[in-house]
């Protein structure tokens, strides 16, 4: 599914972001603290209502977006005593009529959606007696129990041990849909998106690939730090290495 974003304010925080992903394209939104990544997702997914600005999934406004998209927000912290299974059978409910019951067919999108983060021996498991990456999993199988056409990732990987951040990205990566996903990890972003956008001060103020993108001297205008890019050995991807020592004035 097209995903546009279209000229989105939200005062004082967003300024005309804009930004257009095509049907099964992974991109990265990467910037500073307090740059204003997580308030764009929340106005994508309807968390939050755009001072002006649009969003359009395959070019239309929709107002069934639960049926469409699923999201994976920073401090969903659940304060509910529910199994991780229970937890990510909630990704069901769009896709449940009134106060229809579970089918099989649920219960097998549940159990495959912890399969595929690896949590499947943590079904039956209290959430709340989770660790910060075992949560992380259970909240991203929510997501994929949704089957969403597009998917919006807040720091998706928050917590998870390199195995894991690695295996995730992969998993949504070859899922087939279109995925935006704010990432802090610059590498990540450059190895696993198909196109980056940098957002500073509320504003995009780079959009394109990730060799296109994530230059020195882009890096050091808008984090402030010196980096050098190489390629990786295997992938060819553009990687960063950062000056430990040094600061940009
Ligand atoms: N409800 C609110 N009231 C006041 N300010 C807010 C509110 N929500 C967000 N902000 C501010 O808006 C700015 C953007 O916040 P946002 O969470 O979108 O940034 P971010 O780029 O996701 O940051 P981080 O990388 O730290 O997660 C921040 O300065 C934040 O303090």
């Amino acid at each position: 599914m097209d995903v546009e974003i279209q000229d989105l304010d939200y005062a004082p925080i967003l300024h005309g972001v804009t930004l257009a992903a095509r049907s099964g394209e992974v991109h990265g939104i990467v910037g500073p603290n307090g740059s204003g990544k997580s308030t764009a997702l929340r106005c994508v997914y309807r968390a939050l209502k755009p001072s002006a600005g649009r969003v359009l999934l395959d070019g239309e406004e929709r107002g069934d977006i639960a049926r469409h998209l699923a999201a994976l927000i920073q401090d969903s912290s659940l304060e509910f005593d529910f199994t991780a299974a229970e937890v990510v059978a909630t990704g069901r409910l769009p896709h449940q009529r009134g106060f229809a019951r579970e089918s099989a067919h649920d219960r097998r999108v549940v159990e495959t959606a912890l399969s595929d983060v690896d949590a499947a021996h943590l079904a039956d498991r209290g959430f709340l007696t989770l660790s910060g990456g075992e949560r992380q999993r259970v909240l991203i199988a929510r997501a994929l129990a949704q089957q969403p056409r597009v998917l919006v990732l807040d720091e998706p990987t928050n917590h998870l041990d390199i195995h894991h951040q690695l295996a995730v990205l992969r998993l949504v990566r070859g899922l087939g849909v279109t995925v935006l996903a704010v990432l802090h990890d610059l590498n990540l972003a450059a190895a696993h998106c198909d196109r980056v956008h940098v957002l500073a001060r509320g504003r995009v103020v780079a959009s394109g690939t990730p060799a296109d993108v994530l230059t020195p001297d882009l890096v050091a205008d808008v984090f402030g730090v010196r980096a050098h890019v190489v390629r990786h050995p295997v992938s060819g991807a553009p990687q960063l290495l950062f000056d430990l020592q040094e600061e940009t004035p």
